[in-house]
C-alpha cells in the first residue's frame, strides 16, 4: 500500500526567488492541518500497483530491462545485509592518512573499518607522496567498490616551527612517549614522509634553545629552531611565554639578539617538526602582526591547485579568519575547474574564526572543529562549549560538521583508549556531529585500525542508546530557504523526517540530483537511515560526510517517481538490501511529494 502527499504548486511559483507574502511558510503543524485536506484529494495508490506486478511491467511502462544499475559501497552493503536498516552507523568517520596508513593494504583496512573520508594534511609530506595516497584511494574505490572520499587540508600560515634539522635527541633521558615514537620512526623511516630519530627532540627543563627567523644551511647550529614567520623576533618580548602545540612544551623568552630569540625551556616535552607556536603575555595570547598573516599562503595556493588537479572531494582551509577567504576560494575553484564539485570546509581553530563564526559557516560547505589549534588559542576549558556551539550552528545552517583532534590520542601508543576519551567521543556522537576525525591516531600511531574500530563501535552504541531512550532533544530548526521552491523542499524534508519517526519507518528514500534534499533530511537527524540516490559520483562521495546518509549512485533516474521507486526496489531487493514489507518514506527534488509505502 502506498500513500502520498503531493504539493501541487504551479511551476511558475517554483521559480520565485523570494518567499511571497501570500504563501506564508507553514510550520510543521500547519503543513498537516492546512494542506492535508488539499493533498488528500490526490492520495494515490499506484506504487503498489506498479510493484505488485510480477512480470516486471509497471503502470508507467517500466520494464525489467530498464532497471539500470546502482553503486553502493561494499562496506555499507555488508552492514545493511548483516544488521538491517536500524543499526547502520549514522556518524561518519574521517581518518588522516600518514606514514602508518599510506600503503594500499592499510588504506583498505581503514576502508573496511568504516573510513568514509581519507584526509591528507599538506603540513606534512610532499605533493608526490600525497598524490600516491590519492591514487591508491581512488584505485581501491574503483577496483574494490569502496566509496572513500578524499579531503585535502591546507597548511595555513599561522606561526609554526620548521623541521628540526640536526636537532639532538636526548636518548638517555627518554620520556615515556619517546620510546614508541622512536621505534616507529625507525620502522617507517622514508624520505619526506617520516620522522627519522634525529628529527624528534625531547627537551629537558632548563635547556636554552634559539628560535630564529634566519634560514640555515646544514648542519644547523645545535638547539636551534627555525620559525616560519618573519615578524617573530620583533613581535615577542623578553618575559613572554612561548607554547609549542598549545603547551606540549613551554619556553620563556630570555633574550633577543637580532633575528634570534633565546628561550629557556620551562616545561619539558617532545618537540615534533612543524609544531604550531603561540606566544602569551600576562596570561593572554599575543596576536601582533601575525593576525594579519594571509589565511591562504602562497604554498597553500599551490597545494590548492594540486587538490583541484587531483580532483579531491573536500578542501579544508586552516585558520580561517573570515567568510571572505572562503568566498574567494570558492570562486577560484569555480574558475579553475568549471565542472568540479569540490566542497570547501572551514576549519574553526582561531579566535578570529570564533568571532566571525556564523558568516564563515554560512559561506562554507561545512566546518571542522579543529580542537588542536583551537585549544592553543582559547583557554582549554572553553573548547567544549565552543564545540557544542559550532556543531549546533552547523546543523541549523545545514552544513556538515567534523569534530577533530585528540579524540583517541592515547591510542597513538596504546591499543585501548582511556575511559575519558570514550566519553569525549560519546559526547560528540550525542551532539550528533556529522563526522568524527582521527589525526595522529591513524597518521602515525601504532593502532590505526583499532582506533577506527573504537570510533565505529562507540558511535553505533551511543546512537542506539539515544534512539532507544528517545532522549534526543528536538532541535527547533530555523528556516534557511532562500527561495519559495527551497521552502517547499525544506518543509517536505522536515515533515517526512517527522513522519518517519512517528510511523517508525525503516528508511527514508531521497532521489536527489544535487544532494540538497538529502542534506535537508540529514539535518533533521531522523531515527531511521536515509538512502540517498543520486546519479553523480561526486555528489555521492560528498554525501559521505553527512550524518545518517547512505549514498547510492543510480545509473539514471527520471522525473517519474514511480519508475524510480520501482527500479530501486527491484535493485535493492535483488541485492538483499531490503525486503517485502519494509516501510519506506520517499521524497525527491524532482517531484514535490512525500510517499509512504511498504516494499511490495
Ligand atoms: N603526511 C604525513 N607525513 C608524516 N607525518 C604525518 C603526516 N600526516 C600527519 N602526520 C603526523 O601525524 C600527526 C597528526 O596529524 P595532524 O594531521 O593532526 O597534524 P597536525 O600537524 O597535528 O595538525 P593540523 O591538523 O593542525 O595541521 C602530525 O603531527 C604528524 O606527526
Ligand atoms: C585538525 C586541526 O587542524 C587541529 O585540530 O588543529
Ligand atoms: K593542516
Ligand atoms: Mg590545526
Amino acid at each position: 500500500m502506498s500513500q502520498s502527499l503531493n504539493f501541487l504548486i504551479p511551476s511558475s511559483r517554483l521559480s520565485d526567488t523570494t518567499v511571497p507574502k501570500q504563501f506564508p511558510k507553514p510550520s510543521l503543524i500547519s503543513t498537516f492541518a492546512t494542506r492535508l485536506p488539499v493533498a488528500k484529494a490526490h492520495i494515490r495508490r499506484p506504487i503498489a500497483a506498479v510493484l505488485t506486478s510480477d512480470n516486471g511491467k509497471g503502470v508507467g511502462g517500466v520494464v525489467a530491462a530498464d532497471v539500470g544499475s546502482f553503486e553502493v559501497d561494499l562496506v555499507t552493503e555488508a552492514e545493511l545485509k548483516e544488521n538491517g536498516f536500524r543499526s547502520t552507523r549514522r556518524t561518519k568517520l574521517v581518518a588522516t592518512i600518514g606514514p602508518a596508513t599510506s600503503g594500499s593494504e592499510q588504506l583498505e583496512a581503514l576502508a573496511v573499518g568504516g573510513m568514509n573520508v581519507a584526509r591528507i594534511n599538506m603540513c606534512h609530506g610532499t605533493r608526490e607522496w600525497h598524490r600516491l595516497v590519492i591514487e591508491r584511494v581512488r584505485r581501491l574505490n574503483e577496483e574494490k567498490g569502496y566509496a572513500v572520499a578524499v579531503m585535502m587540508d591546507t597548511e595555513g600560515s599561522e606561526i609554526h616551527m620548521g623541521d628540526l634539522g640536526g636537532a639532538p635527541s636526548a636518548k638517555a633521558e627518554v620520556h615515556s612517549l619517546y620510546v614508541p615514537l622512536m621505534r616507529f620512526a625507525l620502522v617507517i623511516g622514508g624520505k619526506g614522509v617520516a620522522y627519522s630519530p634525529d628529527k624528534l627532540a625531547y627537551l629537558m627543563d632548563g635547556e636554552i634553545w634559539t628560535f630564529s627567523v634566519r634560514a640555515f644551511g646544514s648542519p644547523r647550529p645545535e638547539r636551534t629552531i627555525t620559525v616560519n614567520y618573519d615578524g617573530f623576533a620583533e613581535d615577542v618580548k623578553v618575559g613572554d611565554e612561548l607554547l609549542v602545540d598549545g603547551g606540549m612544551v613551554r619556553f620563556e623568552v630570555i633574550e633577543k639578539i637580532g633575528p634570534d630569540v633565546k628561550c629557556l625551556c620551562t616545561d619539558p616535552g617532545l618537540l615534533l617538526p612543524r609544531a604550531n607556536l603561540t606566544f602569551w603575555r600576562d596570561g593572554s595570547l599575543v596576536r601582533e602582526r601575525n593576525a594579519m598573516l594571509p589565511t591562504v599562503s602562497s604554498k597553500d595556493w599551490l597545494d590548492i591547485d594540486f587538490g583541484i588537479a587531483e580532483g579531491v572531494d573536500f578542501i579544508a582551509i586552516s585558520f580561517v579568519k573570515s567568510a571572505e577567504v572562503i568566498n574567494h576560494l570558492k570562486s577560484y575553484i569555480k574558475a579553475r575547474a568549471r565542472d568540479s564539485d569540490i566542497s570547501v570546509i572551514a576549519k574553526i581553530e582561531s579566535i578570529d574564526s570564533l568571532k566571525n563564526l556564523e558568516e564563515i559557516i554560512q559561506a562554507s560547505d561545512g566546518a571542522m572543529v579543529a580542537r588542536g589549534d583551537l585549544g592553543a588559542q582559547i583557554p582549554l576549558e572553553q573548547v567544549p562549549s565552543a564545540q557544542q556551539k559550532i556543531v549546533q550552528l552547523c546543523r541549523q545552517l545545514n552544513k556538515p560538521v567534523i569534530v577533530a583532534s585528540q579524540l583517541l590520542e592515547s591510542m597513538i601508543e596504546y591499543p585501548t583508549p582511556t575511559r575519558a576519551e570514550v566519553a569525549d567521543v560519546s559526547e560528540a556522537v550525542r551532539q550528533r556531529a556529522d563526522a568524527l576525525m582521527l589525526s595522529g591516531e591513524s597518521a602515525m600511531g601504532q593502532f590505526p585500525d583499532k582506533a577506527l574500530t573504537v570510533l565505529r563501535s562507540v558511535s553505533l552504541r551511543i546512537e542506539r542508546w539515544w534512539r532507544e531512550e528517545k532522549r534526543h532533544e528536538a532541535m527547533e530548526l530555523q528556516d534557511i530557504a532562500a527561495s519559495f521552491s527551497d521552502s517547499i523542499s525544506e518543509e517536505i524534508c522536515n515533515s517526512a523526517a517527522k513522519m518517519a519517526n512517528n510511523l517508525e519507518v525503516d528508511a527514508l528514500f531521497v532521489y536527489t540530483k544535487t544532494g540538497h534534499m538529502a542534506s535537508l533530511l540529514s539535518r533533521c537527524r531522523p531515527d531511521c537511515p536515509i538512502f540517498a540516490f543520486t546519479t553523480t559520483t561526486s555528489v555521492r562521495r560528498r554525501l559521505n560526510l553527512q550524518w545518517g546518509l547512505i549514498p547510492f549512485r543510480l545509473s539514471c533516474f527520471s522525473d517519474d517517481m514511480e519508475s524510480n521507486l520501482n527500479k530501486t526496489f527491484s535493485l535493492l531487493k535483488a541485492r538483499g538490501m531490503i525486503k517485502s514489507g519494509d516501510l519506506v518514506i520517499a521524497v525527491s527534488d524532482m517531484l514535490q511529494s512525500i510517499q509512504v509505502m511498504n516494499v511490495p
